[in-house]
């Protein structure tokens, strides 16, 4: 290029970019490749604005719409040429996109980038991508002439160009001293370093164009060849002599041509034989005389992209690779997708379409952590031609707005707009599809490959669950897809229990402790008997497992059964039931006493307490009564009420209370309290009731931290505990702790320094919660008691939104702000 003219403008690159820009130069090396994939991404973003801007102004042209690359060598290593016709930048934008960095996460990036060893800044690049500033992975200096396409604003614009030095701080900007010569777009000029020469070679290009670029775009991209063959002189003039050779050749050509056609009608041997005959006539031939040769250099373009887009093709036809290289192109993903579906469909309305959808590697945090679905699931093409990638919060519904889907319909206008395809049954009709088509992928893999189902449900798992709690149609199917780990196997699902349920089993037994180990469930004593009668329980972990059991209510004719909550039975109390009856009722006479006695202790911790049938070696437990809440649940609401979001919650307290001391008639301990309590009715000791007490209000504290809920006044509790301790090893209830502690000196009365005042930020002030603080107290905000009352997932992710929460500390503190200058006027 000429050198830039007086109207040059010198800008200085913004400190982000020049960081970027050090660690492309400095630690990339070996994943210089990566700069083509990265313009032809930005020439395709560049072809679609202007298409979708021809849409609506129709004073812009749309043709052509093509990439093209051009190598061309010279005597200073070579320049690569990538041209786009696509909307292109005036000089402000050639600044401000090309001299700063809008990208978010690129801080973090630059900090990790920064930091980590040259070579393991790859793995970043594929998360960040480098856009723009990977070209200089090949070149020293980078030329991009851009100019936009005419508009009112701007009738008349002018080529500029952007430069730019690997090693300078600064770029330039300044008009194209070539004038117009793109007519409109962009095109980048890379002067190849010393070492990065190979990038001249066609057959490179083309490789890498054809496994990283192939997908990334439905544009056209061309390649200028060049192509050099040795053919006989075209423009050579024969002499007289070899003129009359020529004629005789071509005459004997025309003969031999007559007996081939005879050869191709009449198929006879012996005319066959013919023909090799007149074949060997080696004197003949030599006559012919010989043309000069000569070098000839063609040039054409070639379209390296010229596959059908992918999603039209027959699935037959496609290998894996192919779909993983256009997952990652189209979604701007490094890994490749866990599973994926490709078919064509009726909208139901009428509409055709093809589609083809992916389940990424993986869930970002972000899934958890806001209330909003991710509106980018669905890349919506009209006749491969696409529209957009952003079809609002209706596309999917939060549960599966990860989803990734191409979806190309072929009898939309190629003008709709977003607007439109919102209030078109299309748009709605196409989402349950998908949905629909996602659940028979994920059910056919579940039944076909257990592993990778697996694999599948420990991101997803959640999340179909969540979808499975917003009930509607597909409520059962989800549920199905849920897995649980139990005290006897792990990852079973609903059918798989209920499938191995007992002989008159009528409830599907399930215990759940949000965020504990399913082994450290196991062990519960709620677990106990039914584990060691050989019965299954479901180990309920998720925040949403145990919602979701309550609106399912049952299954297949099973209802669910926490395993902590009365009302559990086993399914063969009634084989012999005048004699289960019987030892209930002698069992019954046996406590009486003890159970008395004991319903006036735990008055203030529990409704009645009763003989269990559910415990083995446990000597008592705490079970909730079916409206009242599992520990799991009690837990969750405790932050809620405690906060005061609630106030003084009846509801809390009524549900807090629907609980019941199980006694077990079997254990030594409990047998031993009850001749306790005997002798105590018989001969009434004030010492030996005190000690008694004591002991029934370990045993009451210590059913409840078993059985999972909060002992009332832990104090009390270690002092009671204490005392019984004292008992037992012989040590007197009044002796003291000798008082050796050391006091601290008396006031100080030097003054300390004047320090400077400092200004006091609301971080510094006080600071916010972290969002897994927030998200753990707010996570108890349960509407109301599960089993009553049908909670929305919507409801259940509104507790999340951080910027909500965010909002009314502001709110707070603005409201304190005008107080406090209320107050000093
Ligand atoms: N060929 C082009 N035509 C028009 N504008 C372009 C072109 N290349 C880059 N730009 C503009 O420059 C901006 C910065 O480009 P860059 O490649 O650095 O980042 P990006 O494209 O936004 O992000 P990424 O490449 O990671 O998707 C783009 O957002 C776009 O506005």
């Amino acid at each position: 290029q000429d050198a830039p003219g007086a109207t040059t403008q010198k800008h200085e690159f913004q400190s982000d970019v020049a960081r970027l820009r050090n660690i492309v130069i400095n630690s990339l090396y070996s994943h210089r490749d990566v700069f083509l994939r990265e313009l032809i991404s930005n020439a395709n973003d560049a072809l679609e604005k202007l298409r979708i801007t021809s849409l609506t102004d129709k004073t812009v042209l749309n043709d052509p719409l093509n990439i093209t690359i051009k190598l061309i060598p010279d005597e200073h290593g070579g320049r690569v040429v990538i041209t786009d016709y696509g909307i292109g930048m005036g000089p402000e934008e050639l600044s401000t996109n090309l001299g700063t960095l809008a990208k978010s996460g690129t801080s973090d990036f630059l900090k990790k980038a920064e930091g980590d060893a040259p070579g393991d800044t790859s793995s970043l690049i594929g998360q960040f991508g480098l856009g723009f500033y990977s070209s200089f992975l090949v070149s020293d200096k980078v030329y991009v002439a851009s100019i936009p396409h005419p508009s009112k604003a701007n009738p008349n614009p002018t080529q500029h160009v952007f430069s730019s030095v690997s090693d300078e701080a600064s770029f330039e900007i300044y008009p194209d001293p070539r004038g117009n010569t793109i007519g409109r777009g962009t095109e980048i000029t890379l002067v190849l370093k010393e070492d990065a020469k190979d990038y001249l070679d066609e057959a490179k290009i083309r490789a890498l164009v054809e496994k990283h670029s192939a997908f990334s775009t439905s544009y056209p991209i061309y390649l200028f060849t060049r192509k050099t063959e040795e053919i006989p002189d075209p423009d050579y003039v024969p002499t007289e002599e070899e003129q009359i050779e020529f004629t005789d050749a071509e005459e004997e050509e025309e003969s031999k041509d007559e007996v081939n056609i005879k050869v191709d009608v009449d198929e006879d041997e012996a005319v066959v034989e013919d023909v090799t005959e007149t074949k060997e006539a080696p004197e003949e031939e030599k006559k012919k005389p010989v043309i000069p040769l000569k070098n000839v250099t063609t040039e054409e373009w070639v379209q390296l992209n010229d596959q059908p887009p992918l999603w039209t093709r027959d699935s037959k036809n496609v290998t894996q690779e192919e779909y993983d290289l256009f997952y990652r192109a189209t979604f701007k993903d490094h890994n490749n997708p866990l599973a994926l579906h490709q078919f064509k469909g009726d909208s139901g309305s009428g509409e055709s379409f093809k589609a083809l959808f992916f389940i990424p590697p993986a869930l970002g945090p972000e899934f958890w952590q806001s209330p909003k679905p991710d509106t980018k699931g669905i890349r919506l093409m009209v006749k491969r031609v696409f529209i957009t990638d952003d079809l609002g919060d209706d596309a999917l519904p939060k549960w599966v707005s990860w989803l990734r889907a191409v979806v190309d319909a072929d009898d939309l206008p190629l003008n709709v707009s977003r607007e439109t395809l919102q209030s078109t049954r299309f748009l709605r009709q196409i989402k349950q599809v998908l949905i629909r088509r996602l659940i028979s992928l994920l059910t056919r893999i579940a039944e076909e490959e257990p592993e990778k189902f697996k694999k599948i449900t420990e991101t997803y798992g959640p999340a179909l669950k969540l979808g499975a709690m917003e009930g509607g149609k597909d409520q059962k199917k989800l549920a199905a897809l849920a897995r649980w780990d139990t005290n006897t196997r792990k990852f079973i699902g609903l059918e798989e229990y209920v499938a191995s349920r007992k002989k008159g089993q009528t409830q599907i037994f399930y215990l759940a402790a949000v965020g504990k180990k399913p082994e450290e469930l196991s062990g519960s004593v709620f677990v106990e008997k039914l584990h060691a009668r050989g019965y299954e329980v479901l180990l309920l972990t998720d925040p949403m497992d145990e919602i979701l059991v309550a609106q399912l209510k049952s299954w297949k004719g099973l209802t669910f059964q926490d395993a902590a909550k009365k009302g559990l039975k086993f399914g063969d109390e009634d084989t012999n039931p005048e004699d289960e009856k019987a030892e209930e009722a002698r069992l019954e006479e046996k406590f009486k006493p003890l159970l008395t006695w004991l319903k006036e202790e735990a008055k203030d911790t529990v409704l009645d307490v009763v003989i269990s049938n559910r415990l083995v070696t446990s000597p008592c437990a705490i079970v909730s009564d079916t409206y009242g809440y599992s520990a799991n649940m009690e837990k969750l609401m405790a932050s809620q009420v405690s906060k005061g979001v609630r106030g003084t919650d009846f509801m809390h307290d009524w549900a807090k209370k629907q609980k019941f001391l199980e006694i077990n008639p079997r254990s030594p301990l409990i047998e031993g309290l009850l001749t306790r309590v005997i002798e105590m009715n018989d001969d009434k000791d004030e010492e030996d009731e005190r000690e008694l007490k004591e002991a029934a209000s370990i045993l009451i504290d210590g059913a409840l931290v078993r059985s999972g809920f909060e002992v009332p006044d832990s104090n009390l509790f270690f002092t009671r505990m204490d005392r019984v301790l004292r008992r037992s090893l012989g040590v007197s209830q009044s002796a003291k702790a000798s008082d050796s502690v050391k006091p601290a000196p008396p006031v100080e009365d030097t003054p300390l320094p004047e320090s400077p005042a400092k200004e006091v930020s609301l971080d510094e002030d006080e600071k916010l919660p972290t969002e897994s603080e927030e998200a753990e107290a707010l996570f108890g905000d349960f509407p109301d008691i599960p089993g009553k009352v049908r909670i929305d997932a919507d409801d259940f992710l509104k507790q999340y939104d951080r910027s909500e929460y965010v909002q009314k500390r502001e709110a707070e503190e603005e409201a304190k702000q005008k107080e406090h200058e209320h107050d000093e006027l």
